[in-house]
């Protein structure tokens, strides 16, 4: 151990845990999301192996639809983790930031790095993974990966009927925004701290850690790491996974 009492980088052991108890509304009607199939397999399961696939994750922790616990269980019984993983299985809660709090408190003693990853971001490569997870280890109390953004972005004035013109009220520097994916890294004790302290909704966990006012920063995000949100998406995916198995000379 430090002086400090944290464990040294090599000591620290790191969990991922994978909220996946979303609906998937914008994806339009069907199973969960995370259970929808990609390349015949669920996407959740992509998920998954993405975060065991880092030879530092030992734990994954997946919080599945609230109903939808066992069924979760059985997918992860049936297809082969690293032998170095293990799993637990959790029913989620009402909104994202819910559903990462039932999962961070399932997390046994002796993590002290977490990983956030969207069941919702099947394809993150094992790089990206570990660079976070490098990065909270180098001493940042929370990691996002990132990557600039390709479009101009406008802030607007929200019209009250969907469907009408939106008056613009700010167009921000494009140069200083990034468009921010998962999994987000972080020192276990400020990641439960961020989640106690902070009841608002929010989108992602990372601006929880900057209310605590603590240090969060970027590492380089992938165009893989690309969230499922609507139809094309899955469109995408399924192109990405056929590339990977022509380069991998499938
Ligand atoms: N109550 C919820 C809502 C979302 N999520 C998870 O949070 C991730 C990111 O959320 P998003 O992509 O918005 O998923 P959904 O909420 O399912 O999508 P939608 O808003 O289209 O319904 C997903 O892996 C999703 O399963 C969760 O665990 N619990
Ligand atoms: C956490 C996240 O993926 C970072 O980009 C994103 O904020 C999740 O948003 P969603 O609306 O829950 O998909």
């Amino acid at each position: 151990m430090s002086d400090d009492s944290r464990p040294s980088p090599s000591e620290a052991r790191t969990a991922a845990v994978i909220p996946a108890a979303g609906r998937g509304v914008r994806l339009g009607p069907g199973a969960p999301k995370a259970l929808r199939a990609l390349n015949g397999t669920p996407m959740l399961i992509h998920a998954v192996r993405a975060m065991a696939a880092s030879r530092a994750v030992s734990l994954v922790v997946v919080v599945a639809p609230p109903d939808g616990a066992a069924e979760v269980k059985t997918l992860l019984d049936a297809h082969a983790l690293p032998e170095r993983t293990d799993f637990l299985v959790v029913p989620g809660g009402d909104s994202r930031q819910e559903s990462v709090r039932i999962g961070l408190d399932a997390l046994p003693p002796g993590i002290d790095i977490v990983l956030v990853h969207d069941a919702a971001r099947p394809l993150v490569p094992v790089d990206t993974v570990d660079a976070v997870i490098e990065a909270v280890r180098d001493g940042a109390p929370a990691v996002v990966p990132a990557l600039p953004l390709a479009d101009t972005v406008k802030q607007v004035e929200p019209a009250g009927v969907a469907g009408e013109p939106e008056p613009v009220v700010a167009t921000p520097e494009r140069a200083l925004l990034r468009a921010v994916q998962t999994p987000q890294g972080f020192d276990r004790d400020t990641l439960v701290r961020a989640h106690e302290t902070v009841t608002e909704n929010v989108t992602d966990d990372a601006s929880m850690v900057e209310q605590l006012g603590l240090r969060v920063v970027v590492v380089p995000g992938h165009e893989e790491a690309f969230k499922v949100t609507r139809p094309l998406d899955l469109v995408l995916a399924e192109a990405v996974l056929a590339r990977r198995r022509l380069n991998d000379g499938f």
